[in-house]
């Protein structure tokens, strides 16, 4: 099947720097296919490690998937959410790369697959995140009907239903001809999985199993070629199942028959070889610059000292914030936010003390961006990461470019992300500040007090996403009447320390 995983954070995508630690220990002359799920994160982080390590010679290719059936098309850029279809994908993927080949074909045979599998889910019980209350969202006699596998409330909630009823409704909806997720029609030959999402006993997945088959093919009139139980893609502890189904047709079922090591996987394990331990190269641990003049200095200029006080402030503001991030991203997106926003600001509160060149800010606000890339993860993590390389190539070209340098942030952090002003997100609290720092600078007011109301600007916008419908990131898979009364945690997590940071700011000039 894989021949690496990389994991992140829970519920959160892997940094860049693992991503990349995992390209350099198993790439060969063949190259590298990365199969990755939909999510923001995800496409983000892989995104941009595929390209360095291609910058670095590498052969490397992405197949993303999206095989979510439970929502109609998102509404905005966000796409379909990757489920337990991608397994087959892998395992597909995993077969033609083991049979030697190129990396160009098994791209493609792993792209069609993508193309060929459909899924939804049911959820029995919400899922416990390490360390957070579990929600009490879903109450007793319920289920949610099209869950994602990150605890973000399920498409539609319904009272149970016995197996056989909910089965049935899941197929129909995965094969729907108004959706047309998949290509499938009466007389074809598919394959189904069904996969439980952690805390659900094989007994139970075999029980809806023995209910699907006769379903496909007596209603749907499908040819089931195999069947796939297990729990292949889980979300914690969650209770509950997914169903794919994959239009089957020769070339696939061989790669799906083909023998793995994969210890989970149900057939084809031909049994006592030890997985292969490979070395794996530590990524460097701060930029990659070798510069020895780099690194704290010994001795702070005044603008170092507001730097090093501005970037306290303002890492502070996110850590304190972290519980209130995570409970606003658990009701709107998959409870991660403030966890993630938190490893960053930790990360960049320790690296200071001993990288930051704090009297260049240039290079400083690069060396926060390689904190960001070796730790963060998430979508935030990876705009955050872009957001600091946009503003460090401005810096650069001119130290006093201060305000032409976020502008030129946020632009990078829409042209990679796909969002703007009103798609609900950190956007609705950056772009706002910009525009009334600008305006105020313009007007020759002072610098601090320039900052100050542009602060409260982010703050004004940050809130004001409440009344925002989504059109990106995982927001947009959430109904609208959740929405209405959470903020989005990006955006608020960007006004807490872009406020934190101008008020710092103000108190050094006054007391000065
Ligand atoms: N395309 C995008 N552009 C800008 N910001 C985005 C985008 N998608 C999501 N976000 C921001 O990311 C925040 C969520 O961050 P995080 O929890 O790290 O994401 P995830 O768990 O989806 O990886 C959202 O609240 C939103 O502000
Ligand atoms: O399994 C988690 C996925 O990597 C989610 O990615 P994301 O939340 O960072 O977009
Ligand atoms: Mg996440
Ligand atoms: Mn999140």
């Amino acid at each position: 099947m894989l021949t690496a995983a990389i994991c992140g954070d829970v519920f959160a995508s892997p940094p860049v720097d693992s991503i990349l630690a995992g390209i350099h220990a198993v790439t060969g002359p063949m190259g590298c296919l990365l199969i990755v799920t939909n999510y923001t994160g995800d496409r983000l982080n892989f995104g941009l490690a595929a390209e360095q390590a291609k910058s670095e010679g590498y052969k490397v290719e992405i197949v993303i998937v999206g095989d979510d059936c439970a929502l109609p098309p998102p509404r905005g850029i966000a796409g379909r959410r990757g489920l337990a279809g991608t397994i087959l994908v892998n395992k597909i993927a995993g077969a033609a790369a083991a049979a030697g080949l190129s990396l160009a074909d098994v791209a493609a045979e792993a792209k069609r697959a993508s193309e060929m599998v459909g899924t939804m889910g049911v959820a029995l019980s919400v899922c416990t995140l390490p360390g957070q209350v579990t929600s009490d969202r879903l109450g007793p006699g319920k289920m949610e009907l099209g869950l994602g596998i990150h605890g973000e409330p399920g498409a539609a909630v319904a009272d149970l239903q016995p197996v056989d009823v909910v089965v049935s409704h899941v197929l129909k909806q995965i094969l729907s001809t108004e959706t047309n997720y998949v290509p499938i029609t009466r007389g074809n030959r598919v394959v189904l999985m069904i996969n439980g999402l952690g805390a659900t006993p094989v007994m139970e997945l075999m029980i809806a199993a023995g209910k699907a088959v006769p379903n496909l093919q007596l209603e749907h009139g499908l040819a089931v070629e195999r069947v796939y139980t297990g729990s292949f893609m889980t979300s914690l502890d969650m209770a509950g199942f997914s169903i794919s189904i994959m239009k089957a047709d020769e070339v696939i079922l061989k790669h799906l028959d083909a023998t793995t090591k994969a210890p989970h996987w149900p057939v084809g394990v031909d049994g006592n070889r030890p997985p292969a331990k490979i070395p794996v190269p530590m990524p460097p641990s701060h930029s990659m610059k070798s510069d020895e003049s780099l690194g704290r200095p010994l001795q702070l200029s005044q603008q170092g000292h507001v730097l090093e006080v501005t970037i306290e402030a303002a890492a502070e503001a996110v850590v304190n914030l972290r519980d209130r991030l995570n409970e606003w991203d658990s009701k709107v997106g998959d409870g991660d936010c403030g966890s993630t926003m938190y490893r960053g600001a930790t990360a960049i509160l320790e690296d200071k003390k001993k990288y930051y060149p704090l009297n260049d800010a240039a290079e400083t606000v690069n060396e926060i961006g390689a904190s960001i890339r070796r730790v963060m993860g998430g979508t935030s993590g990876i705009l955050y990461h872009i957001f600091c390389k946009a503003a460090y190539a401005k810096l650069k070209a001119s130290s006093k470019s201060g305000i032409t340098s976020k502008q030129s942030s946020i632009a990078a952090v829409s042209k990679y992300g796909g969002a703007t002003a009103g798609y609900r997100t950190m956007l609705d609290a950056l772009i706002p500040a910009a525009a009334v720092l600008q305006e105020r600078l313009s007007a020759g007011i002072d610098p601090s007090t320039a900052f100050i109301l542009s602060s409260e600007a982010a703050i004004a916008g940050a809130e004001s996403t409440k009344h925002m419908q989504a059109q990106a990131g995982r927001s947009t898979y959430i109904s609208p009447e959740i929405l209405a009364s959470v903020p989005d945690p990006g955006a608020m997590a960007a006004a807490a320390w872009y406020r934190a940071a101008a008020l710092a700011v103000k108190d050094m000039y006054q007391a000065s």
